[in-house]
């Protein structure tokens, strides 16, 4: 069953298109990565899919239901991210009190240990903790609520390597004793690539592609050789990535079923191209990335 289902999504702030009719059907109990470059989408959509914000148009269902302005939903989704607004009269602990009271999964056993490991004081207050120590304390708030949606926006924004590192253990646990839907963002798929299922790639508002972890990986091959060569052998097939190499190279990224026999007889080598690297290039507005602003020609 589809946790969540959109069809032509799209919100436009002004005259700008945050999200720009994006279908996409996402599987309950899995970890679903979302990966877009700044400014992408990715807030928009989660937030839309939260049901914080309605779509300028487009239709948006989370377990068969409008997520906008329902109760039912609201108590069954969390959305998680570092512009979160907690009551600053409250305190840490107090606001675990609270969410204790509104979610019906609440975990109070695992807030607490969690609150004790990353040693919270009871007295303090959300608004006065440091950005990492921020970002921290909501992940416990979505860990222990448990929600059957469970959304996590850019979660690890100013956390330590170490304070990373362990919530994405106590997130991969957490989720492998309780399954549940997860959508988690990042710009980045190689810090969460051994964690997620599938990858959704949102590009300019827009779905890009969603597909396993395991068949991105399988996705591109990048080939490499004398410049010339590379420019026949691409020629009238998508190129996802191209750059120049030293003296005379060119390295180009193109689907894998679009590599054709007979490269080694024009001098071309090829080799596999990581999910993370995949997932860059797809979601780049040009195919050189930076070297376009250095090649005037
Ligand atoms: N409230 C708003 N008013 C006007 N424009 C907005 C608003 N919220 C988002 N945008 C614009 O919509 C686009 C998408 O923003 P969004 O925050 O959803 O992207 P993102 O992928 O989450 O970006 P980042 O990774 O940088 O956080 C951006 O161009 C942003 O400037």
């Amino acid at each position: 069953m589809n946790a969540v289902t959109c069809s032509h999504l799209t919100k436009t702030y002004r005259e700008k298109k945050a999200v720009n009719d994006l279908s996409v059907s996402i599987e309950e109990n899995k970890i679903t990565g979302i990966i877009g470059r700044n400014g992408a989408g990715k807030t928009t959509f989660l937030q839309i899919v939260a049901g914080f914000q309605k779509p300028t148009s487009g239709e948006v269902m989370v377990f068969g239901e409008n997520p906008f302005n329902s109760l039912n939903a609201s108590a069954n989704t969390i959305f998680i991210n570092d512009t979160m607004n907690l009551p600053n009269s409250l305190t840490v602990y107090e606001i675990l009190e609270s969410a204790a009271s509104f979610y019906p999964n609440w975990d109070k056993e695992l807030a607490e240990r969690l609150f004790e490991y990353f040693s919270f004081q009871r007295s303090q207050r959300h608004d006065r903790l440091s950005k990492g120590m921020r970002s921290t304390f909501n992940m416990i708030l979505g860990l222990s609520s448990r929600c059957q949606l469970t959304i996590f926006d850019e979660p690890t924004t100013g956390m330590d390597a170490a304070v990373r590192s362990d919530f994405y253990r106590a997130l991969l646990k957490d989720y492998l004793a309780h399954p549940r839907t997860l959508l988690l963002s990042s710009h980045h798929l190689n810090e969460i690539e051994e964690l997620i299922e599938d990858v959704f790639l949102i590009k300019d508002g827009t779905g890009h592609l969603h597909l396993s972890v395991s068949d991105l990986k399988e996705y591109g091959v990048g080939i490499q050789g004398p410049d010339e060569q590379v420019e026949e052998w691409i020629e009238g097939i998508d190129v996802f990535h191209k750059r120049d190499i030293p003296v005379n190279k060119s390295y180009a990224v193109i689907k894998r079923e679009d590599l054709r026999s007979g490269y080694e007889k024009a001098g071309l080598t090829v080799s596999p191209v990581s999910a993370t690297d995949m997932s860059m290039y797809l979601t780049e507005k040009r195919t050189g990335g930076i070297d376009d602003v250095f090649n005037r020609s």
